[in-house]
C-alpha cells in the first residue's frame, strides 16, 4: 500500500512492511485457527464438556488478540493510526482484556489437566461457568485501569497499535504494573509450571505419557515473557533508550500465542481434536475417555 505518511522513528521502509505483514498473518492465522476451534465445540455435541469449556473460552480470547493484531497490521500498512484517541483507548482495552483472559484460560486448563491426569476428578459444569465468569470480569476490571488514569493505554513504537504506556516509567506505571503483573502472570505462571510437574510425575509413573508436559510452559514463557522483561526493565530503566525494533518484538511475540493455543490446547488435546476433526470432514472418530471422578 503506498502511503504519504511519514515513516515512525527508528524505522524503515521495509520494517514497517516486514511488521505490518508479521501482525497480518498472525492476525488472520490465530483468527482462523481459533474460529474453527469455537465453531467445532458449538456444532459437535460430544465435544460440548465443562473441561471442553476452557478451551473454547481459550479459543474465543484470542480471536480477540487476532483481531486486535489485524487491526494493528492494518493501520501499519497506512503507515498511521486512522481511529483516534478513542480508537487507541479501544484498542488497548480490547487487546489487553483478550490477552489476559487468555493468559488466564491456559493457568485454568493447566489447572483442569492436573485434576484430570493427578487426582482424576472430573470438572463440573457449575465450576467451569463461575470460573469463566470470574476470569472475564476479573481481566476487564485490570484492563479498565488504564481507562481511568492507573496505568495508560497509548501508542507503541510502530504508532499503529495501542497498549500499556512504559514509556514514562513513573510512580502511577509502576504502581499498576506490580500487582497486575503478580495477578496476571506470576500466579499463571506458578499454576501452570506446578500442575505441569505434577502431571508429568504422573506420566513417568504409569510409563504412559498422554503429551509433553512441558511444552506448555516454554510455549508461554516464550509469548509472554518478553512482554513481561520490557514492561520490569521500562519500570527501572529508561525504555526509550532501547530500540524500537527490539521493542516491537514483545507485542510481535505475544501475538504468537492465539496460533500455538490452538496447537496446544485444541488440536492437541486427545478430547478436542477428534472433535476438530468431525466438524472439519463430518467423520466421526472415537474419543479416548479417562475415567474420572466427579469434581
Ligand atoms: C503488561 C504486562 C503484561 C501484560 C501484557 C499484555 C496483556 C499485553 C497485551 C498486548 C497487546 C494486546 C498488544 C497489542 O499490540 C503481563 C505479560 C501480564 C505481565 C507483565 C506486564
Amino acid at each position: 500500500m503506498v502511503s504519504s505518511y511519514p515513516l515512525p522513528d527508528g524505522f524503515s521502509d521495509i520494517d514497517v512492511f516486514s511488521l505490518g505483514s508479521c501482525l497480518l498473518v498472525e492476525g488472520l492465522l490465530g483468527f482462523f485457527l481459533n474460529a474453527v476451534t469455537v465453531a467445532a465445540f458449538i456444532k459437535i455435541r460430544e465435544l460440548r464438556t465443562p473441561s471442553n469449556f476452557l478451551v473454547f473460552s481459550l479459543a474465543l480470547a484470542d480471536m480477540g488478540i487476532s483481531a486486535n493484531a489485524t487491526i494493528a497490521a492494518f493501520s501499519s500498512f497506512l503507515r498511521y493510526w486512522p481511529y483516534g484517541s478513542d480508537g487507541c483507548q479501544t484498542h488497548g482495552f480490547q487487546g489487553f482484556v483478550t490477552a489476559l483472559a487468555s493468559i488466564h484460560f491456559i493457568a485454568a486448563i493447566a489447572w483442569d489437566r492436573y485434576h484430570q491426569y493427578c487426582t482424576r476428578t472430573k470438572l463440573q459444569w457449575s465450576s467451569a461457568i463461575t470460573l469463566t465468569i470470574f476470569i472475564w470480569l476479573f481481566t476487564a476490571f485490570w484492563s479498565a485501569m488504564p481507562l481511568i488514569g492507573w496505568g495508560e493505554y497509548d501508542y507503541e513504537p510502530l504508532r499503529t497499535c495501542c497498549t500499556l504506556d512504559y514509556s514514562k516509567g513513573d510512580r502511577n506505571y509502576v504502581s499498576y504494573l506490580i500487582p497486575m503483573a503478580i495477578f496476571n502472570m506470576a500466579v499463571q505462571t506458578f499454576v501452570v509450571m506446578s500442575s505441569y510437574k505434577s502431571i508429568g510425575q504422573k506420566f513417568k509413573k504409569t510409563g504412559n505419557p498422554r503429551f509433553n508436559t512441558a511444552t506448555p510452559l516454554k510455549t508461554f514463557l516464550f509469548c509472554w515473557g518478553p512482554y513481561g522483561v520490557l514492561t520490569f526493565y521500562a519500570a527501572v530503566k529508561n525504555a526509550n533508550l532501547v530500540s524500537p525494533k527490539i521493542r516491537m518484538l514483545a507485542p510481535i511475540l505475544a501475538k504468537t500465542s492465539p496460533t500455538f493455543n490452538v496447537f496446544l490446547y485444541a488440536l492437541g488435546n486427545e478430547n478436542y481434536r477428534g472433535g476438530i476433526w468431525q466438524f472439519l470432514t463430518g467423520e466421526k472418530i472415537e474419543v479416548p475417555k479417562i475415567e474420572n471422578k466427579s469434581k
